[in-house]
């Protein structure tokens, strides 16, 4: 079984046009840096005149995980839904961020262990936490199917009421568990070379992080499968991230990654279908082991490298005046000939 996605790889045609642009606007060639590959980047995916940030929108998708009995985290799952409550009244960092920023966020209830009866709350509850990966497979093949179907409903219906920027964050103890186990499995990577401390943990729990994901690897079947990988070593706010990233690019929106873990989804999204890459824009490098390596792997620049390990959508949200300001500069920057500068 399996799921095929609709994505337009975004068209090349415009690309040479674009890159004219942005060089006849007075400044010295590529003088802008990174804003000039971001904003030649919003171009080409909007293919339109002029770009556009239409309510930009951050969804935090939470779940639990099973493998938090391994005691991989500093915490226990128990944090999870009361990180969740805590975005529910705005005292996260995530909504402190989106506010300072300017962004929508809606929180999603992919599965954490406990419900939340709260109607602010986006239920698309796969079950009570995934399986201990450690001992079994996650999950469910049915489970991945549905969650990467959740996501993508999300994400399209989202981008029919008109947001034209999804970013992506998540809540899940023990995730950066999962998420090293996917890098390990896509980028065929010793596990030591993936696997990083989170919240924080100490040399101890390090080394029994390394020992779970090699036993979760030898496990894989078929390591180069992301359905295969999702469900032995996923999560199901990762597979929901996953899904919703496949769908902004069926609908042909840009996505804002942020940390370790979305960047995990982002890979299993370019392996699902690689035309979703076009569509994908890197916020940050955190300061988890591996995330620059799986940036790499996914040809990323990130926007910022500003030591953030939190997650949660952070680095997204604060790299969202980013990507205004490339705006701003495309749309209303003078060319030399408008403004009647010469070289
Ligand atoms: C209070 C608190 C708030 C958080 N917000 C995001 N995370 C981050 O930490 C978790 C991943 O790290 P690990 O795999 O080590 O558990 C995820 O929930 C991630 O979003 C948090 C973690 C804690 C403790
Ligand atoms: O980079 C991340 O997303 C991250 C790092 C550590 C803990 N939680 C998330």
């Amino acid at each position: 079984m399996s799921t095929s996605w609709n994505i337009k790889p975004v068209s090349r045609e415009n690309s040479d046009a674009i890159l004219h642009k942005i060089n006849m606007k007075t400044k010295p060639l590529g003088a802008l840096g990174l804003l000039e590959d971001t904003a030649h980047q919003l171009a080409m995916v909007q293919g339109t005149p002029e770009i556009t940030i239409n309510q930009p929108t951050m969804l935090v998708f939470a779940g639990d995980h099973g493998v938090s009995e391994e005691k991989v985290s500093l915490t226990s799952s128990d944090v999870t839904r009361q990180m969740v409550l805590n975005f529910l009244a705005g005292g996260a960092a995530i909504n402190c961020l989106c506010r300072a920023n300017n962004m929508a966020l809606k929180v999603i209830d992919a599965g954490i262990k406990t419900p939340i009866n709260d109607d602010r709350l986006i239920i698309q509850r796969i079950g009570t936490g995934t399986r201990n990966l450690a001992k079994e497979a996650a999950m469910a093949e049915e489970e991945v199917l549905l969650a990467l179907e959740y996501g993508r409903r999300l994400a399209k219906q989202l981008a029919a009421e008109g947001c034209n920027l999804l970013a992506f964050g998540e809540m899940g103890i023990g995730n950066t568990t999962p998420a090293s186990c996917i890098m390990a499995a896509l980028m065929n990577k010793p596990a030591a070379e993936c696997v990083g401390r989170g919240t924080g943990i100490s040399d101890s729990q390090l080394k029994h992080k390394i020992a779970i994901t090699e036993t979760a690897l030898a496990r894989i079947g078929s390591k180069n499968d992301p359905h295969n990988v999702l469900q032995e070593v996923g999560g199901f706010e990762i597979a929901q991230i996953t899904g919703a990233m496949l769908g902004a690019a069926e609908a042909g929106i840009s996505i804002l990654v942020d940390g370790f873990i979305t960047t995990a989804s982002a890979l299993l999204a370019a392996k699902f279908a690689p035309a979703c890459r076009d569509y994908m824009l890197f916020a940050h490098c955190s300061g988890e082991q591996g995330h620059q390596a799986m940036l790499e792997a996914l040809g990323a620049t990130p926007l910022l490298q500003l030591g953030l390990r939190l997650g949660e959508g952070t680095g997204a949200a604060v790299a969202l005046p980013l990507l205004r300001s490339a705006a701003e500069f495309y749309n209303n920057m003078a060319s030399f000939e408008s403004a009647g500068v010469t070289l």
